[in-house]
């Protein structure tokens, strides 16, 4: 088991600046997830885990061992790649002693790690089949058995699920997170797959273009995000513009660009770290599932709006609501004695935004 500190660390490449001054603190047994777009600086931070890059600037600690420059080899990393990395010709045998046979292990000791290992990852059976011969699903199985089978002290994961059909990639994943727990190996996992993140992981740090913008665990950062960009890369919200017009001891009022009257957010779903001000411009933001669908628009947080588009997919109903300024997302548990045949494209439908799920987001510079 191993604790992974990075201090300080950026990497360039040339003009390219892919990781810019992170850092974290990774702890023992955890499953840790970097989140991002594509090109944010996910794999390369996870290289430099591995020691496959060296940073440019920074230090990298595993336990309170300095290890930024320390060669692959010495590190006792397993590594999961997107594409596995398998020699297609060889048997998933001759996959998995690779590593072992490179650290000089052999006879029967070798042997019996590899079939523990094949019995962890359920391939028992497969041992003479050749990775060519096996589904997309096996193929994981086996680069994660190859990464495990050196008993490694970090376990790395670079979007080891992408080649997965959708199916496929929920099984595995839960497997993954129970497998993680039971060895209690430390884990960094790289997606940019929210819901793949969340449901893996204890923490994950979210990026963009080379910069951490918050690392907690998923219900904190789906409830409390730091940032606009975080609300609106994890996705699901409406985000609008407001001002500050009154604070007392249960609530805010916010100017806002689609009523004449103020909205009401109850201060109880606020980040208690962060204080408010009299005129402080903010983001807002309201989950889709967190917004109601009404007929009548009358009271505090109702406003008016017409209907653009309605959608059913099995479990929610999608509806997109147009008012003054912006265009909104609702979306609700179908409910088979709720009839929504009464709302109709094109007709108007009005929104009720409760107070105690409206979420102030505060501004920061620099990000
Ligand atoms: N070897 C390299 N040489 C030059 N630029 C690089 C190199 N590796 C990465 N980059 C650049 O650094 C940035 C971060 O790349 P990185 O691969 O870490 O992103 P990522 O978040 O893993 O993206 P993806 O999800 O697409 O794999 C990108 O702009 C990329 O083009």
């Amino acid at each position: 088991m191993a604790k992974v500190t990075f201090k300080n660390v950026s990497k360039r490449f040339e003009k390219v600046i892919a990781v810019d001054n992170v850092n974290f603190h990774i702890n023992d047994g955890e499953f840790f997830t970097l989140l991002g777009p594509s090109g944010c600086g996910k794999t390369t931070t996870l290289r430099m885990v591995a020691g496959f890059y060296y940073p440019s600037d920074g230090k990298v600690f595993f336990n309170d061992r300095d290890v930024t420059y320390l060669v692959p080899e010495a590190r006792n990393t397993g590594m999961v790649f997107q594409n596995y990395a398998l020699f297609p010709h060889m048997t998933v045998y001759e996959n998995i002693a690779y590593g072992l046979q490179v650290r000089k292990i052999k006879g029967k000791i070798m042997k019996d790690k590899i079939y523990d290992v094949l019995n962890l990852v359920q391939m028992n059976g497969y041992e003479n089949r050749k990775i060519a011969q096996l589904s997309g699903g096996q193929q994981q199985r086996v680069a994660l058995a190859r990464a495990l089978v050196i008993r490694p002290d970090i376990l790395l994961l670079d979007e080891p699920l992408s080649n997965l059909d959708t199916k496929l990639r929920k099984t595995t994943s839960e497997e993954l997170r129970k497998l993680q727990k039971q060895l209690g190996i430390t884990a960094i996992y790289v997606t940019h797959d929210q819901e793949e993140a969340f449901s893996v992981s204890d923490r994950v740090a979210v990026l963009n273009l080379g910069k951490i913008h918050q690392i907690d665990s998923p219900t904190r950062i789906f409830n409390y995000p730091e940032d606009r960009f975080v609300a609106e890369f994890l996705g699901n919200v409406n985000l609008f513009e407001a001002t500050v017009s009154t604070i007392d001891s249960e609530n805010i009022t916010l100017s806002v660009p689609f009523s004449e009257r103020a909205i009401v957010a109850s201060r109880a779903r606020q980040r208690q770290d962060w204080t408010f001000a009299i005129s402080e411009k903010v983001d807002v933001m309201i989950h889709t599932n967190q917004l109601q669908l009404v007929k009548k628009s009358e009271g505090t947080n109702h406003i008016t709006g017409r209907l653009l588009m309605k959608m059913f997919n099995g479990l929610i109903w999608n509806f997109d609501v147009e008012t003054v300024n912006v265009q909104w997302r609702v979306s609700q548990f179908n409910y088979a004695t709720v009839n929504y045949s009464d709302f109709v494209t094109g007709r108007e439908a009005s929104l009720y935004l409760p107070p105690r799920e409206i979420y102030l987001i505060k501004r920061r510079e620099g990000v």
